[in-house]
């Protein structure tokens, strides 16, 4: 674990909103005007320039705040892979792109900062809500207050977010996983925006965020932390403490943890 002490903390945080920001107000120039897409791997894969315009801007301010970090993203030809070693930001312009060019608000333009390989601040910025998140170890912020997971803990009660399931092989490990929130929890949140959804976990908006198979970096590394900071428990499905290179990615507030994960082991019949 990366240990930095309080003021460095903010300092990061600080940075990881300025930066954020900064991609947000690009995005923000298109959201609602109109702007067209491209498609990646399929219909429900759009890239438009916001996403990409966002990413540049983003990595130059932090090439200015912070020239010796490696650069991974989502968009262009910025890496794909997080460094075992050295710092590194890692950067997600637009989460919820499909949402965004539709004209729905819920989407976040979210980043990390990994040492090693492993988070230390975060900030998803959701504009077109007013919502910004912002994680340093052990404390995640919500506009500037400090908040915490949610303490809920009888299944009823629960609202989940599945954020995974948008490619044809994944759809029967979806559907396992819907089942099981629609039959044994309270109830189903899909934003569209992983990011969002854990942002969400972190600060008790929601109960636990769940993809059983592998996502990439910008979809996951800004969100792991947050919940982590927020007092939360974030694991692969067999219990080990989730990596960027996890095959799976269990978020939740923590008590129901082992609850959830066992419910979705004999779901997904890995027992
Ligand atoms: O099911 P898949 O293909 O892994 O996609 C899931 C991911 O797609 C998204 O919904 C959208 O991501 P982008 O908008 O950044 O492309 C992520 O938030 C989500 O985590
Ligand atoms: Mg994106």
């Amino acid at each position: 674990m990366n240990e930095i002490d309080e003021e460095t903390a903010a300092e990061w945080r600080s940075i990881a909103r300025e930066a954020a920001e900064s991609g947000a107000d690009i995005a923000c120039e298109y959201f609602r005007e109109g702007i067209g897409n491209d498609f990646k791997r399929d219909q429900m894969d759009p890239v438009s320039k916001a996403d990409q315009e966002a990413q540049e801007r983003i990595i130059t301010v932090l090439s200015d705040r912070d020239p010796d970090a490696a650069i991974v993203g989502e968009e262009n030809d910025a890496e794909k892979t997080v460094p075992e070693s050295g710092p590194a930001w890692i950067i997600d312009p637009i989460d919820g792109t499909n949402n965004f060019v539709r004209g729905n608000r819920l989407w976040s333009v979210s980043l990390a900062r990994t040492v090693d390989g492993e988070p230390v601040t975060a900030a998803t910025v959701l504009p077109a809500t007013g919502d910004t998140y912002a994680a340093g170890p052990g404390v995640v912020e919500r506009n500037g207050v400090e908040c915490a997971v949610s303490d809920r803990t009888d299944p009823s009660s629960l609202i989940v977010a599945p954020i995974f399931g948008l490619k044809d092989r994944d759809r029967d490990d979806y559907d396992d996983v819907t089942s099981y929130i629609h039959h044994e929890l309270g109830d189903l949140r899909r934003l569209g925006s992983g990011q969002t959804s854990m942002a969400m976990v972190a600060c008790g908006e929601i109960d636990a965020a769940i993809s059983t198979v592998h996502m990439t970096a910008w979809d996951t590394v800004a969100g792991a932390h947050m919940v982590r900071a927020g007092g939360g428990q974030v694991t692969d499905l067999s219990g080990e403490r989730w990596r960027h290179d996890s095959d799976s990615l269990i978020a939740t507030s923590g008590e129901i943890h082992e609850d959830v994960l066992a419910a979705l082991r004999g779901r997904l019949d890995r027992e």
